[in-house]
């Protein structure tokens, strides 16, 4: 269980359509502060990039929205994270229940060393689901939603290790899918991919904020440009700027945010 040091009160906004609201996030790692006073709204169906430097706390981050920073021992926390307008921070709070609504996808594709059909059956066989009918539809579904089902329906059997990096990612992603989630994070998707498999996983992105809240950390400015309605730049542990991609891509308020997003640090 992670540490929670202090709880501030709850800012009194509507939060509707709000899938997180961060609020007043601190978070260290031993001694190292690496989040400093987080406040961040995402709201739902909407692809939200966080980007900033090398360190400046953008895993942290995400790996605090689904609890997965806490495998850390030495992590403390204090402020509040509301998933939903829930502090998941609440010591009654279940990490599982969390994690069935919040898939994550990672920077390397990482599928189970297992046929292409039980990499995307293994969410819902945890979950109890036993019909291959049932299976196979959410098999169909999930593959489909991750625009890989074409390139991969005669092969359902086959070891997803044989798929190149950026099938690959896209079978992990339907893997998420699979378990229905309302949120997904995603860690530097496509810096392990090619160009051509980066422009799948970007138009899949777009489709996806259609059923889905997407959380995106990535490195490559041009991306968040492209595929996100609002960025969030944070450096040394803060969020310097959060605003419409547009704005903070053309006229960003503070000079720290436009001297990164120009190349000049970073
Ligand atoms: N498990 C850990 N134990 C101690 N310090 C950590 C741990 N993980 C991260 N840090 C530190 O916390 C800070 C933020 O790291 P984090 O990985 O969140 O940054 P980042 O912005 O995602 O960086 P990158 O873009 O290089 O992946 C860094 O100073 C890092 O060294």
């Amino acid at each position: 269980m992670i540490q929670v040091i202090e709880n501030t009160s709850v800012v009194n906004e509507d939060l509707s359509n709000t899938v997180y609201s961060t609020q007043q996030l601190n978070l260290w790692y031993g001694n190292h502060h690496a989040l400093k006073n987080i406040d961040l709204q995402i709201k739902e169906n909407e692809v939200t990039a966080i980007i900033g430097p090398s360190g400046c706390g953008k895993s942290t981050y995400i790996k605090t929205l689904n609890r997965m920073v806490e495998l850390v021992p030495t992590v403390k926390t204090s402020g509040k994270i509301l998933y939903r307008e829930r502090n998941i921070f609440d010591a009654d709070y279940g990490v599982e229940e969390l994690r069935t609504k919040v898939g994550m996808v990672f920077q390397k594709p990482n599928p189970f060393p297992k046929s292409i059909y039980d990499n995307i059956a293994y969410g819902p066989r945890i979950h109890g689901i036993k019909n291959k009918k049932i299976l196979d539809e959410i098999v169909e579904k999930s593959l489909r939603g991750a625009a890989i089902w074409d390139e991969v329906k005669d092969r359902l059997t086959t070891n997803a290790y044989s798929l190149s990096g950026g099938q690959q990612q896209r079978i992990c992603i339907a893997r998420c899918l699979a378990i229905e989630p309302d949120v997904i994070l995603m860690d530097e998707p496509t810096s392990a991919l090619d160009p051509i498999s980066t422009l799948k996983v970007e138009e899949l992105i777009q489709e996806l904020k259609t059923d889905y809240s997407i959380i995106i950390v990535t490195h490559n400015m041009q991306q968040a440009a492209r595929i996100s309605d609002k960025t969030a730049f944070f450096l040394n542990g803060e969020v310097v700027e959060f605003d419409q991609t547009d704005v903070i891509f053309s006229t960003p308020r503070d000079k720290r945010t436009e001297d990164y997003i120009s190349g000049r640090f970073g």
